[in-house]
């Protein structure tokens, strides 16, 4: 559903940020797009979503290229910026003006979200507090049943209950035809979410793999000696935060753990471990 192929980019006056970046996603997956500051997350998502132009290659999103504003696609892109500004209207009159813009828009959800989220569709969207217009933002995104939902730093601004409601919003607002691209560096929100982990660095995309996977391949635990075939290991107050081969047993995967061994070059090859 999402093919990139060859994508350069550079911004006006500065170095090339995407070096013939390529990537290949099918529908359907919750995707998390990681990397470090100024990786260039925020690009790449403006890029998905036709927000900027290519400087040479090719993005494909359901076989249309976003940046030709296809009104067919555009109603099928939702994107939830990390910072926004929202036009002084009332909730309710601004849902009744936008919501015709996709065609999936499902009204029902959206007062539900909104009613798990505690927010009030009397108020003006402009006077809300930040945190507020996110959570705004993101029950729109979801009640839009949009094919392809992009969302910046969603968590940033959440309060904590906000954070459990929006992984089981999140989790549980989707079609088997729709997907999310979740930009973060609050790892620990999206951890139970994500069904996939894309990792940017240097103008590439250096780490491309299901957390499935991930979980059969490795274990994520917490020991008091470090094991024989320990492949990254923090040191923690329980002892050390370990990765290593899966010993058999599937573990949930540490995203912080997984993302600080890959920085520190850890090697993760796609073989199967054979336990016999
Ligand atoms: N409008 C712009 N003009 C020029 N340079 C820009 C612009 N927007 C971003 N950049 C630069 O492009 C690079 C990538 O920025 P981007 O916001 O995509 O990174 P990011 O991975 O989302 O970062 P962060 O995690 O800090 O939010 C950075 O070096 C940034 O300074």
């Amino acid at each position: 559903m999402i093919t990139i192929n060859n994508l350069s980019f550079a911004y006006k006056k500065q170095k090339p940020l995407f070096n013939e970046l390529s990537l290949n996603e099918r529908t359907g997956q919750i995707i998390g797009l990681l990397g470090k500051n100024g990786a260039g997350k925020t690009t790449l998502l403006q890029l998905i979503s036709g927000l900027l132009t290519p400087k040479s290659g090719q993005i494909d999103i359901n076989g249309l290229n976003p940046i030709n504003h296809a009104p067919v696609l555009l109603e099928q892109i939702y994107f939830v910026p990390e910072e926004f500004i929202m036009p002084s209207v009332k909730m309710h009159s601004y849902v009744n003006g936008y919501a015709s813009f996709y065609p999936r828009f499902d009204k029902a959800l959206f007062n539900e979200l909104i009613k798990q989220f505690e927010l009030d569709e009397n108020k003006n969207l402009s006077k809300m507090s930040h945190g507020q217009k996110k959570k705004f933002r993101i029950a729109f995104a979801l009640a839009s049943k949009c094919q392809l939902i992009v969302l910046d730093e969603p968590t940033n601004g959440l309060d904590i209950p906000s954070k459990a409601i929006f992984r089981q919003m999140v989790a549980g607002a989707l079609e088997d035809d729709q997907t999310v691209i979740i930009s973060t560096h609050q790892v620990k929100d999206v951890e139970t979410l994500i069904d996939k982990i894309l990792l940017i660095d240097n103008g590439q995309i250096i780490f491309d793999e299901s957390i499935i996977n991930l979980s059969e391949r490795y274990n994520f635990k917490i020991v008091s000696h470090l094991p024989e075939h320990t492949l990254y290991s923090e040191l923690n107050p329980m002892g050390y935060k370990v990765l290593t081969p899966s010993d058999g047993e599937t573990s949930e995967v540490d995203i912080e753990l997984l993302f600080n061994a890959i920085n520190d070059g850890v090697k993760f090859n796609n073989e199967k471990p054979n336990h016999e």
